[in-house]
């Protein structure tokens, strides 16, 4: 398990420990972790100058520990500290800090330097920062951003949320840090929404705190573990039927391309069966996949089999009907873009949709997810973790909430935030893809969870490979990602790529 915590939770660990050990003993740990870890990144390095960021709080006296171990390496580093005390007295931990950094000669600042050190340090604020930065600190974390040095946040980088991913505003500012050395324990706030940006990549120091002083996670990251069990090789007696047919209903007049993503992505990612059942009359076959077979969505039966509903639907009444027809039935389904905007709309179809037994996965982006709470966009970014949980146990479903750091969630259990995937995912039609897969692997037999997470992670896998390829970011298209789904699922199945 990659275990996430949230503040309140780290703050109980902290003060539990705190009680057993030395005053100062915690801070002295991170600082050296602290230490250690600049130590590696400047390893090979001829530019041997770091500057550390100190605040007001605890996280400034990690930063201040920092300091004094630094500058007693004799690692020949010229150690410089810009100390932002603010106007409330330091803790007995800090001021301990700060005697530690003067007694080992550090250099305090009050300014940037001129020319650019290897790294500089982030302490101004961590899990305590209370209100949107402003004075000072404000000051230093712009200009920091746009002179780019590279920045290790200690803990948390300042101006973020932990435990939501949001900037704290209002009109807030964060200081972008590539690295974050995160205390204790990871945060929720690290990887979705603005968290992937501003920490760049995470590491643990868990202090040495042993694990038995921790609480259940709040959350835990995304990773092939958590659906290994659904990953099987194909036994050599089967057959089209063995893998489930996918229908995807949508393809309303002039979106029937959403549709066809999701079909091409159903059979890439290998249902035994792939289908649209069209709403408007369109072409009569794929000419790029004619694997894909085409029927009258107006009279295609509903209650069987697996549904991907809504890519290309648009509102019509027949639309309309269709949900109203599948909601109550038997049949697996993936709700997505237009169907759950005509279910945000309808509070018939809202009760449909929670009365629910077979298994159901949702895959809003922030807007969609807005329309199925009824609040703003905003709202739902604001807290994603709790906009998720919010609808999987309203509509007792499994939920993707969408985005950099997807949310997966499910009634009344722990969030799951994904990791893979990068901005080439942010163009049209990505979305159609994703579901697709979700179809897919339900209909293959994998229980909703599992087939929304492993969905998520593989689709996110796809893009980062195709990335590294030198495919995209800029430019990615989503029919290019159906082949990368293939050979991402084989490699896991099989541990080697085929069909690349
Ligand atoms: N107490 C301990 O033993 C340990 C603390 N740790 C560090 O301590 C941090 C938490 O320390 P704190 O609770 O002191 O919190 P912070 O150091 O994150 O910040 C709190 C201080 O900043 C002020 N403040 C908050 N928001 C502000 C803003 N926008 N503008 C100006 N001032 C603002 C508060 O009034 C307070 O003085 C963790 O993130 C971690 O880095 C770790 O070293 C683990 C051990
Ligand atoms: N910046 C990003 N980083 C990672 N994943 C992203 C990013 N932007 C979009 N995605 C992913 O791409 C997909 C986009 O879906 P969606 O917004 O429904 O698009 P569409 O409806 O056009 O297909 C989702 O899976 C989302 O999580
Ligand atoms: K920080």
């Amino acid at each position: 398990m990659k275990p996430l915590y949230s503040v309140a939770q780290i703050r109980a660990v902290e003060q539990l420990v705190a009680a057993t050990l030395e005053p100062g003993a915690l801070m002295q740990r991170a600082g050296q972790a602290a230490a250690n870890g600049v130590l590696a990144l400047l390893a090979g390095q001829a530019n041997r100058s770091v500057l550390l960021l100190a605040g007001p709080g605890n996280n400034g006296g990690d930063a201040l520990e920092a300091a004094a171990n630094l500058a007693g390496a004799g690692a020949g580093i010229d150690v410089a500290v810009i100390y932002l005390a603010g106007s409330a007295l330091a803790s007995a931990e800090t001021a301990q800090a700060l005697g530690r950094a003067h007694d080992a000669q550090v250099r305090f600042l009050d300014a940037l330097p001129d020319s650019a050190p290897a790294l500089v340090v982030d302490g101004l604020f961590g899990i305590g920062l209370a209100r949107a930065l402003d004075g000072a600190a404000r000051v230093m974390v712009e200009a920091l951003n746009a002179l780019g040095w590279p920045v290790l946040a200690l803990d948390v980088p300042s101006g973020l949320d932990a435990d939501t991913g949001a900037i704290v505003g209002p009109d807030g500012v964060a200081l972008r840090a590539g690295r974050t050395l995160a205390f204790i324990g990871n945060k929720i706030g690290l990887h979705t929404f603005e968290g992937r940006d501003v920490a760049g990549e995470v590491e643990v120091a868990s202090l040495a705190i042993d694990a038995h002083y921790f609480p259940p996670a709040s959350a835990e990251l995304n990773q092939a573990a958590l659906f290994a069990n659904q990953l099987k090789p194909r036994a050599n007696n089967s057959h089209k039927g063995s893998f489930g047919d996918v229908a995807i209903v949508g393809g309303a007049r002039g979106m029937a391309g959403a549709a066809m993503l999701t079909a091409r992505a159903a059979l890439y990612s290998g249902a035994g069966r792939v289908l649209v059942a069209a709403l408007d009359p369109g072409p009569a076959f794929d000419s790029v996949q004619p694997e894909i077979m085409f029927r009258d969505g107006a009279t295609y039966p509903l209650g069987v089999g697996t549904l991907v509903m809504g890519p290309g639907m648009g509102g019509s009444a027949l639309a309309m009907d269709m949900l109203a027809r599948a909601l109550p039935g038997a049949a697996a389904l993936v709700l997505d873009a237009d169907a759950l905007n005509l279910i945000g709309a309808s509070v018939d179809l809202q009760k449909r949709l929670g009365a629910r037994t077979a298994p159901t996965i949702l895959t809003p982006h922030p807007l969609e997810a807005a329309r199925l709470l009824g609040i703003s966009s905003l709202e739902v970014q604001r807290d994603r973790l709790a906009a998720a949980r919010a609808i999987a146990n309203r509509f007792n479903a499994i939920v993707v909430l969408k985005g950099s750091g997807s949310v997966i969630a499910a009634p009344g259990g722990a969030a799951v935030i994904n990791t893979s995937g990068n901005p080439g995912l942010a163009s049209a039609g990505t979305g159609d893809v994703l579901a697709g897969i979700c179809g897919s692997l339900l209909a293959q037999g994998w229980p909703a969870r599992e087939a929304a997470l492993g969905a998520v992670w593989i689709h996110g896998t796809a893009a980062d490979r195709l990335v590294s390829q030198g495919i995209g970011p800029i430019g990615l298209c989503a029919s290019e990602l159906p082949q990368a789904v293939r050979a991402v699922l084989n490699e896991l199945v099989y541990g080697t790529a085929k069909n690349g």
